[in-house]
């Protein structure tokens, strides 16, 4: 740890001894509980993570896993012919007489030995093959399940902190699966490896077993052992990297360095880096030099079982208990034996980590009930009307205070209607309420009388436009971006030009590099990105496009310049009378002839009417604009 002599800059480096805890990263979770979990909790859960691997991959293929599971089994089959097979020719060749005669006894069995391996290796190809293709499956039908349910869910689920985090890590799960199925496949070809192996062990002679299982499981028992360890160090290893990250980011890029300079924080965050560095790489080599004792302990086990086994053969080929050619393929049974068994105890690690992922998906995709919405009715919505809102109230997940309180309003069809108020009083949450995107805790939204509860929301949705204020940046050309306002439809380049004109945005394409074609994303080759206003221009052609009953506009200019809004707005009155219109500004002289102003203050309606009325009554309104009012002029 760093001290300097300038005591203020090295106080907060002696503040604590302990680093500050790390908030804990989801994709941390299958390590760190392979890291925590005993051998039998891991050796516990395998069944049941192997069962639901195969059903997820029975659900994506049926005949690549019928192909996976056969030729594996098949596989294992073939293994212990084959040892069967190689004690014959073993048979053969140690038989007495001369050796062209003892090569000619041994022959069929050669020949049957090279068949077996022939189709064993032709079965791994199979399976090979199989579960190769099986991979992009099975992602695409756990991604595809889960974006079903994520497009689906009420919007008001991205409010609470717990439905993100678990679709955070419900994605990583998606990945986990086509690991989670590739090691359960691995882990049913190195079992069905060790117990071909065993079969074959037991036929040529019983005793062969007990020296088998005693030249594997000890070398077995410290790789698992090992294996928490090893999650350990790779934990501790990524805990240094977000750590150094963190640092990196102070110390080695752009935005602090003017800062770093001018506070003289170099010493400080030099002094940071040692006492992190220090303290990190004590905790990675304390846990290096405690992997490498169980795994040297594990392998020293394991030699001396095996030299044990060994020589436990040779003291039977010497009672005569078993024939030379039973002692040397029992030899080669137990290398076949300690190959299958690494296979096996990595699989079960990596089957116990993903599994945890994938069980992140599975639990998010049963409990994805609770964020769907309710069922729906299923009425048509006709033309509007009158859309009414009747003592509607929404308090948002978290929030003691209601966004929007007991709110009752009438919206008639062709009416320019607009909700003004300060920062925070509810304004664009009434505008969700009216587009149907966000359901009230309490009071009533009707459609032409009708309760929008009763109504189709697809149905009813496309009859609303929203231009909404948090608008969203589609990595689409700047032609797909604005026919998305009506996509169902797929627009023409006529409709899509009439809209970009409607809302300024036609000759700020026309001159961009690929003019309508122009993909609106820097992650394309020849992607552009756009400026605030340019994108609100975008936006705003979306929503004319739409050509709805009802448009409602949130903030459409607020990033416009002077003759762009302007014209958008002259776009907007010439909705006047014949749609309707909702318009959220804080530019009071845009609503002037608004046929009602709806003014709210915390979450309540404080103040309705028009313009004139509005100045005449002398309340909030009156206020606001007479301060706007004032900016403009000279005095
Ligand atoms: N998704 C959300 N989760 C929790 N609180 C929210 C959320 N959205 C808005 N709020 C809160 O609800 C209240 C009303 O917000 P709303 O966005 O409707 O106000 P607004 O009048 O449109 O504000 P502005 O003029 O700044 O756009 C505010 O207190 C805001 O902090």
């Amino acid at each position: 740890m760093t001290t300097t002599s300038d005591t203020g800059r090295a106080a907060p480096a002696r503040e604590a001894d302990a680093l500050p805890e790390l908030r804990s990263v989801w994709w941390e979770g299958g390590m760190r509980a392979r890291a925590e979990a005993s051998i039998a909790a891991v050796l516990a859960e395998l069944p049941r993570l192997v069962r639901e691997a195969f059903r997820v991959s029975w659900r994506a293929s049926r005949a690549r896993t019928a192909v996976i599971v056969g030729a594996t089994l098949g596989s294992g089959t073939m293994a212990t012919f084959g040892l069967l097979a190689t004690q014959q020719v073993l048979v053969g060749l140690f038989s007495g007489g001369p050796t062209p005669e003892r090569v000619r006894a041994a022959l069929p069995a050669l020949v049957a030995l090279g068949a077996l391996t022939t189709v064993r290796a032709a079965l791994g190809a199979a399976t090979g093959f199989a579960s190769n293709g099986l991979t992009p499956l099975v992602d695409r039908s756990v991604q595809r399940n889960l974006y079903e349910t994520t497009t689906r869910v009420r919007l008001e689920s991205f409010d609470q902190d717990t439905f993100s985090d678990e679709m955070e890590r419900a994605w990583r799960g998606c990945d986990s699966t086509t690991f989670l199925v590739q090691a359960a496949i691995n882990l049913l070809a190195g079992t069905v490896s060790l117990l071909a192996v065993a079969a074959a062990v037991v036929v040529i002679h019983p005793l062969l077993l007990p020296a088998l299982f005693l030249a594997t499981a000890p070398g077995a028992w410290a790789a698992l052992r090992a294996g928490h360890l090893q999650y350990q160090t790779y934990l501790a290893g990524t805990v240094r990297r977000r750590r150094l990250y963190l640092l990196n980011h102070l110390m080695a890029v752009r935005d602090p360095a003017a800062e770093l300079r001018s506070y003289g924080l170099r010493t400080f965050l030099l002094g940071q880096y040692d006492r992190v560095m220090t303290a990190e790489t004590a905790i990675q080599l304390r846990l290096a030099r405690r992997v490498t004792v169980t795994t040297s302990v594990g392998a020293a086990i394991g030699g001396v079982a095996t030299a044990a086994v060994y020589v436990l053969l040779g003291l039977l080929l010497v009672d005569d208990r078993i024939p030379l050619s039973a002692a040397a393929t029992g030899v080669i049974a137990v290398q076949a034996a300690q190959r299958a068994l690494s296979t096996v105890t990595y699989q079960v690690d990596r089957l116990y980590t993903e599994g945890r992922h994938f069980r992140d998906y599975t639990g998010f995709m049963e409990r994805a009930d609770e964020y769907l919405p309710p069922p729906a009715g299923a009425l048509a919505p006709d033309p509007l009307a009158t859309l009414s809102l009747e003592d509607v109230t929404l308090t948002y997940p978290d929030r003691d205070a209601p966004a929007v309180a007991g709110v009752s309003l009438r919206i008639r069809a062709g009416q320019m209607v607009a909700f003004a108020g300060e920062n925070g009083s509810g304004k664009s949450t009434l505008a969700a309420v009216v587009a149907g995107l966000r359901t009230p805790d309490s009071g009533v939204v009707r459609w032409n009388g009708v309760p929008t509860t009763d109504l189709d929301p697809d149905l009813l949705r496309a009859r609303i436009g929203v231009v909404s204020q948090e608008f969203h940046k589609w990595p689409f050309s700047a032609a797909t971006n604005i026919a998305m306002g009506d996509i169902d439809h797929t627009p023409g380049q006529p409709r899509i030009e009439a809209a970009a004109t409607k809302a300024v945005a036609h000759d700020m394409i026309v001159d961009l590099p690929h003019g309508y074609s122009t993909m609106l994303d820097r992650a394309f080759a020849q992607g552009q990105d756009l400026s605030g206003g340019q994108w609100q221009r975008i936006t705003a052609a979306r929503g004319f496009l739409r050509d709805t009953d009802l448009l409602i506009m949130d903030e459409p200019s607020s990033a416009l310049d002077a003759p762009a809004e302007a014209a958008l707005f002259d776009a907007v009155r010439a909705r006047h009378g014949v749609k309707t219109t909702v318009l959220i500004t804080h530019r009071l002289a845009n609503i002037r002839h608004a046929d009602v102003i709806y003014v709210m203050h915390e979450g309540r309606l404080v103040e309705q009417g028009t313009h004139e009325e509005l100045i005449a009554a002398g309340g909030l309104y009156a206020k606001w604009f007479r301060l706007q009012k004032l900016g403009y002029s000279d005095d």
